[in-house]
């Protein structure tokens, strides 16, 4: 098993390049089954979930032509088996996406329950909810969900909580049905205009995504599109509270920064200057870091994706900071871990209650989920010493490359496979 061992301490000083969004990435190559034309995405992040939702593409027959690690092509033409094997799809949360794609071009579809980070239970009743309203049946057989359609019609679905896997998954699925459908409450999320814009791009009819009511009109075919992912906005974010963190001062280039707005705020919050450029933001922190409270929210709120980031940030500043979660409920599972790296936090229901301390302290962590190992990784920059932590697997799900991006920023950071190489590092840094 793989891990990280961190030497801590240096500010991360210099420019770093954001990969493609992973998440609106997992819905696009999705959705480029749903034409027999050959789909080019480009701006693909080289992170674990694009390989194995590429994996799952192949394993349903379709072409998938690998032209760079951020480029793929794909051709849809040949898929014979609308059954996707639960091997790959244990592995990520987005595999349900293909259910909406297969049912949108097949009128059939069957695909395991989703997997994905344990941070919380996690039902997709709203996805089924919208199906089973354009006239789908739906069931649950033998840990699969099975969907079929004689014919797929327009609908008027209100979701009942804000989801962005809701919300796409109903939009590839309403793009190829007969006649209208509208999407009330729909999650606002950068990713689920790109997705919107993907499908447009193919032929599709989708108007108002990144407002709460999205309107699609049904057509009978999508077709070939050349398409550009956006940038990451959680990796963009993770990296500008590493900045925070570690006293740093970085570019973090390639990004749209309207998407990172919330981010940004809190950051001048606590006390760092964020400088926005046209495709680029810059976060210097020079002194300690302010408290202060977050609650996380659908977009445009401060994500729950960037919640352990920032906690990791606040258990550094002066004072007491409330952190409160309020989309997925076992979102702190990095708390002990943080704990034992010597930072102050009490988790109460919902919230975490951070009492800021000087400085925390190298310590062998292990990373619960994706998120939470990135900032667990955080955690290890800005501490003092050694910091060793196990389970990075999480962490490869979403991030590219991360250990080189941050060796660029000055971070002592290895990927390590055992005792041995964790020894060589400790000696080489002394
Ligand atoms: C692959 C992907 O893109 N994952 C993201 C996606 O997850 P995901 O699409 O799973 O998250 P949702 O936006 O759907 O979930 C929001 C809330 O709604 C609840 N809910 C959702 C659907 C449903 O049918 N029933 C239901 O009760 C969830 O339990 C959660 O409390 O959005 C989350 C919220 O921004 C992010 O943290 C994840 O990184
Ligand atoms: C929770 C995440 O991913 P997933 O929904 O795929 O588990 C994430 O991207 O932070």
């Amino acid at each position: 098993m793989e891990q990280y061992v961190i030497k801590g301490g240096n500010p991360l000083v210099g420019e770093v390049e954001i990969g493609g969004a992973k998440n609106a990435a997992l819905a696009i190559l999705a959705a480029a089954i749903m034409t027999d034309e050959t789909v080019c995405v480009e701006n693909l992040p080289d992170v674990r979930d694009i390989h194995v939702l590429l994996e799952a593409i192949e394993q349903i027959g379709a072409r998938v032509e690998k032209i760079s690690p951020s480029v793929v092509k794909i051709n849809g033409s040949t898929i014979g088996d609308v059954s996707v094997e639960y091997e790959f799809i244990k592995k990520i949360r987005a595999s349900y996406y293909l259910l909406g794609a297969l049912l949108g071009k097949y009128k059939n579809a069957e695909v395991p329950l989703p997997g994905g980070c344990n941070i919380g239970s996690r039902p997709i009743d709203q996805h089924l909810k919208g199906f089973r309203a354009m006239g789908a049946s739906v069931d649950i057989m033998h840990g699969a969900i099975v969907a079929r359609a004689e014919e797929l019609h327009g609908s008027h679905i209100f979701l009942d909580m804000v989801s962005v896997g809701a919300t796409i998954n109903i939009m590839m699925a309403a793009s190829m049905a007969v006649g209208n459908t509208i999407i009330e409450n729909a999650a606002r999320e950068p990713h689920v205009v790109d997705v919107a814009n993907f499908l447009n791009s193919m032929g599709a009819n989708i108007k108002g995504a990144g407002t709460d009511v999205i309107r699609i009109k049904g057509v009978d075919k999508l077709h070939s599109t050349n398409y550009s992912i956006i940038p990451d906005q959680i990796e963009a974010g993770t990296f500008m509270f590493a900045a925070a963190a570690t006293k740093g001062d970085i570019m973090v280039k390639n990004v749209i920064p309207k998407h990172l707005e919330a981010t940004t705020a809190k950051l001048v919050e606590i006390g760092c200057e964020v400088e926005e450029f046209d495709d680029a933001v810059r976060v210097v922190a020079s002194k300690r870091l302010r408290r202060t409270h977050v609650k996380t929210l659908p977009y445009p709120g401060y994500p729950t994706d960037m919640q352990p980031q920032i906690a990791v940030a606040l258990s550094l500043a002066e004072g007491t900071s409330i952190v409160t979660e309020s989309i997925f409920e076992n979102r702190f599972k990095y708390a002990d871990e943080l704990s034992r790296m010597g930072a102050d936090v009490k988790v109460e229901g919902n919230s975490a209650i951070i009492d800021g301390v000087n400085k925390l302290t190298g310590a062998r962590v292990s990373a619960p989920d994706l998120r939470a190992g990135a900032a667990l990784v955080i955690a290890g920059l800005a501490a003092e010493g050694i910091t060793i932590v196990d389970d990075i697997v999480y962490i490869q799900r979403g991030y590219e490359h991360f250990e080189e991006k941050l060796r660029n920023l000055g971070a002592e950071i290895e990927k390590v496979a055992d005792e041995k190489e964790i020894q060589k590092f400790k000696l080489r840094v002394g």
